[in-house]
């Protein structure tokens, strides 16, 4: 059992908050409903790297549609100092998005910076339409008005790791969404 190795990622997880299996019901509910929305549309699915990664890898499997996929890097600065925030990318696409029907995954909206962002950066590239799909969302800690179109859940204010989210760069390949505890932080 993970919980009697001294190496286990698990021992520092307090909490459960989205189980694998609410994750793989969220996957199915979101990737029918693109389904549905993006029939007959020239699509590319975008993931939001890194933390995105798992959630994008699940739900293109779950829409049965012809499509793209491509990844993006950005970092946003300040968020939690100053008001402005700054995004910059650190990883564009590799393919063009104009004319296409843009799906973004993430992981996370958190103040949806990274979000606002990159919506203008679509369709200030002359995509057709954009929208997207997040397995979480936080809309207490909102700072910019997101438009999401699919939410798998809404968490309270509490820092999340696992399926990809990362603290410091860990925890990303643990197979749920849960909180630390608090003694993971103070290390
Ligand atoms: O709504 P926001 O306040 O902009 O926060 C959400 C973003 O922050 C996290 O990524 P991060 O920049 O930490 O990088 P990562 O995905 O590589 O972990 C998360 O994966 C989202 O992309
Ligand atoms: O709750 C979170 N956990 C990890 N990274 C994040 N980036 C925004 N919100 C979070
Ligand atoms: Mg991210």
């Amino acid at each position: 059992m993970a919980e009697t190795r001294v190496d286990s990622i698990e021992r520092d997880v307090a909490e459960v908050l989205v189980s694998k299996e609410e994750i793989m019901a969220a996957v199915e509910r979101i990737g029918k409903a693109v389904t549905e929305d993006f029939r007959g549309e020239s699509l590319i699915v975008i993931g939001i790297l890194k933390g995105a990664f798992a959630f994008m890898a699940d739900l293109i499997q779950a829409i049965d549609l012809p499509m793209e996929i491509d990844f993006m890097d950005v970092s946003s600065y300040g968020t939690s100092t100053t008001s402005s925030g700054e995004v910059r990318i650190l990883k564009d696409l590799s393919t063009t998005v104009e004319g296409k029907s843009v799906l973004i995954v993430e992981d996370i909206v958190d103040t949806g910076l990274t979000l606002s962002y990159l919506t203008k950066v679509m369709e200030s590239r002359g995509v057709k339409k954009v929208a997207i799909a997040t397995l979480l969302t936080k809309p207490s800690r909102r700072e910019r008005a997101v438009n999401v179109d699919y939410v798998g859940y809404e968490v309270a204010d509490k820092f999340v790791v696992g399926y990809g989210i990362d603290f410091a760069e860990k925890y990303r390949n643990l197979p749920y969404v849960g909180v630390l505890k608090p003694e993971v932080y103070e290390k």
